[in-house]
């Protein structure tokens, strides 16, 4: 799901509603802006967004995400090198980078939960995705805290 916009993966675009049922995309909390905003902010050599999308993936144990690039934002932000900030909850993915979409190529680093990970200036286009996720390996307090389910969700913060 998403936040502030909504995302239409198969047309890759954003808009104001969902196409399938209209429904217009609620607001990104502020609570969650806050986090993002601090998070950019110790990214001092990236420029400061003001979050206006949130997209929610969340990945079953048997989830994966193809090697991709981000740049369905704005011309503006995309030129600016304007950050996406990811944020990763419960069980921890292997998250791979790098500069093609070959997967034999890409660095694989580990994105565990409370993870964030930020791509802006010359890595803003860098090709990403998650090659798998290590089932029960969320931290226990937040499985007894919370009640969330096995998998991973994860939060990306950008400005369109
Ligand atoms: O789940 C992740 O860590 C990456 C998500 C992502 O690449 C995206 O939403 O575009
Ligand atoms: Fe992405």
């Amino acid at each position: 799901m998403s936040l502030g916009k909504n995302w239409d993966p198969t047309a890759r675009s954003y808009g104001p509603t969902r196409p399938f049922d209209g429904a217009q995309a609620p607001t990104i909390p502020d609570a969650f802006k806050m986090i993002a905003q601090t998070a950019n902010s110790t990214a001092s050599e990236f420029p400061q967004i003001n979050p206006d999308i949130c997209i929610v993936n969340y990945y079953t144990n048997s989830g994966k995400l193809g090697l991709h690039q981000d740049k369905d934002e704005s011309e503006s932000s995309l030129t600016k090198g304007l950050p996406f900030i990811s944020i990763s909850i419960g069980d921890t993915a292997e998250f791979m980078f790098g500069d093609t979409r070959d997967k034999d190529q890409a660095t694989k680093i580990n994105l565990e939960s409370g993870d964030v990970l930020i791509l802006g200036g010359e890595s803003r286009l860098l090709f990403h995705g998650v090659s798998h996720v290590k089932t029960n390996t969320a931290p226990s307090w937040l499985k007894e805290e919370t009640g969330i389910r096995p998998g991973r969700i994860n939060l990306t913060f950008r400005q369109y």
